[in-house]
C-alpha cells in the first residue's frame, strides 16, 4: 500500500542557488517527523515545497500514490496544510473568522472539523482569544490559536515551522501533548534540540537529508496526558462525515459564541496557514493560490479522487 505521504528526490533551487538536493523520505498516518538543520538551510522552504506552495526543481511529491497534478492543488492542501511561523501581526480580523473563512474554500466543504474552542482551551487559552483581533494577541497567543485553527480543519499532513518559537515552557509542553495527539502526520521543524526526544518519530537532517530513528519518548507525566475533553475535541473530528461536518458557526462548543462577519473570503487572514497566494481557486497549475483544506481524519484515495 502506498504511503500517505512520499518525498522523493526534491531539489529546490532559489535564485540560481541550489538550497535543498535530494530530499527523500515518507510518512504515514500519525508519524512525526521533525526537521532540524541551521537557520537558512532551507526548513522552510522543504514544507512550502511540501505543501505545493511552491515549485520542485526536482523530485516528486506523492499523496496516498498520487502527484499533486492527480489530487488537485486545493485537495492537496486540503490534506497537507502548512502553518507558517506565525505572522498574526499582517492578519485582519479574528481567529474566528479566518476559521469560518478557511472553510468557505471549496476543497473544505463537507468536512469533518475538530472542536476548535477545545482545542483552543488545551493549549491554555482562554476560548475568547478567538474573537479577538489578531493584533490584539500577543505572538504566542497568536501562534497557539493558528496551530489550533490548522489541527481543527483536520489535515492529512500538518507542516509546522516552528510550532513552539514564540511559547513559554508549559505552553510549548501543552503545545507537543495536543499535537501529538491531533491524529494528523506531522513535519514539524524545530531549533529545540530537545522536543524530539520527548515526542520521538524520526528526525530529518538537513542539509544532507538523513532520516534518523528516535528512541521511543518516555512516557508523559499523567499531568501531561491527553485529557477527556480534549480527546472529545479530536474525536469530534475523526471518522466519518456526519456530525459537525459543515463546520459552520453552530460547530462551536456549547457556551462558546464563535462570531464571525465574513464579508468576502479572501483575505490576508488566510496566510496564517498558508503561505501566499489569494483564493481557492482551481485555475493554472495551481502554484501561488492561497488556502489548504483538510479533513481531521486522513482521507483514502477515493475521497481523494472525490474531492478533485
Ligand atoms: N523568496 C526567496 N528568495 C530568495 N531567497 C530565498 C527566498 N526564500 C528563502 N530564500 C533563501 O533560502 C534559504 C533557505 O531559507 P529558509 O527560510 O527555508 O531557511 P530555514 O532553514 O527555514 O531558516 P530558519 O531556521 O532561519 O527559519 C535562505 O538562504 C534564504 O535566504
Amino acid at each position: 500500500m502506498a504511503p500517505l505521504l512520499e518525498v522523493r528526490g526534491l531539489r529546490r533551487d532559489v535564485a540560481e542557488r541550489s538550497i535543498l538536493a535530494n530530499i527523500s523520505f515518507t510518512l504515514d498516518h500519525g508519524q512525526i517527523l521533525f526537521v532540524r538543520g541551521p537557520s537558512g538551510v532551507g526548513k522552510s522552504l522543504l514544507l512550502r515545497a511540501i505543501a505545493c506552495l511552491d515549485h520542485l526543481q526536482g523530485g516528486s511529491l506523492l499523496l496516498h500514490g498520487l502527484p499533486p497534478c492527480s489530487v488537485g492543488y486545493p485537495a492537496w492542501r486540503t490534506c497537507v496544510a502548512y502553518v507558517p511561523q506565525s505572522r498574526a501581526s499582517s492578519l485582519r480580523g479574528t481567529p474566528a473568522e479566518l476559521y469560518f473563512q478557511a472553510q468557505r474554500f471549496a476543497a473544505q466543504r463537507g468536512r469533518p472539523r475538530g472542536d476548535l474552542p477545545a482545542l483552543v482551551g488545551a493549549l491554555g487559552l482562554e476560548q475568547s482569544v478567538l474573537n479577538q483581533q489578531w493584533g490584539e494577541l500577543s505572538g504566542g497567543q497568536a501562534q497557539r490559536v493558528g496551530v489550533a485553527i490548522a489541527v481543527a480543519l483536520g489535515p492529512a499532513v500538518l507542516l509546522l515551522d516552528e510550532p513552539t518559537s514564540a511559547c513559554d515552557a508549559a505552553a510549548a509542553l501543552r503545545m507537543e501533548r495536543m499535537l501529538a495527539g491531533c491524529g494528523s502526520a506531522l513535519i514539524w521543524v524545530t531549533h529545540d534540540p530537545q522536543q524530539p526526544s520527548r515526542l520521538g518519530g524520526r528526525v530529518l537532517e538537513l542539509p544532507l537529508g538523513n532520516v534518523l530513528e528516535l528512541p521511543p519518548p518516555p512516557p508523559l507525566p499523567p499531568a501531561l496526558q491527553m485529557q477527556p475533553p480534549l480527546r472529545q475535541a479530536l474525536a469530534g473530528a475523526d471518522g466519518d462525515d456526519g456530525g459537525a461536518a459543515d463546520g459552520g458557526p453552530g460547530s462551536a462548543a456549547p457556551g462558546v459564541a464563535l462570531t464571525a462577519t465574513l464579508p468576502r473570503p479572501a483575505s490576508r487572514a488566510a496566510e496564517l496557514l498558508r503561505g501566499n497566494g489569494d483564493g481557492d481557486g482551481d485555475a493554472g497549475d495551481g502554484y501561488g493560490e492561497t488556502f489548504s483544506d483538510s479533513p481531521l481524519s486522513p482521507p483514502s484515495p477515493s475521497q481523494l479522487r472525490n474531492v478533485r
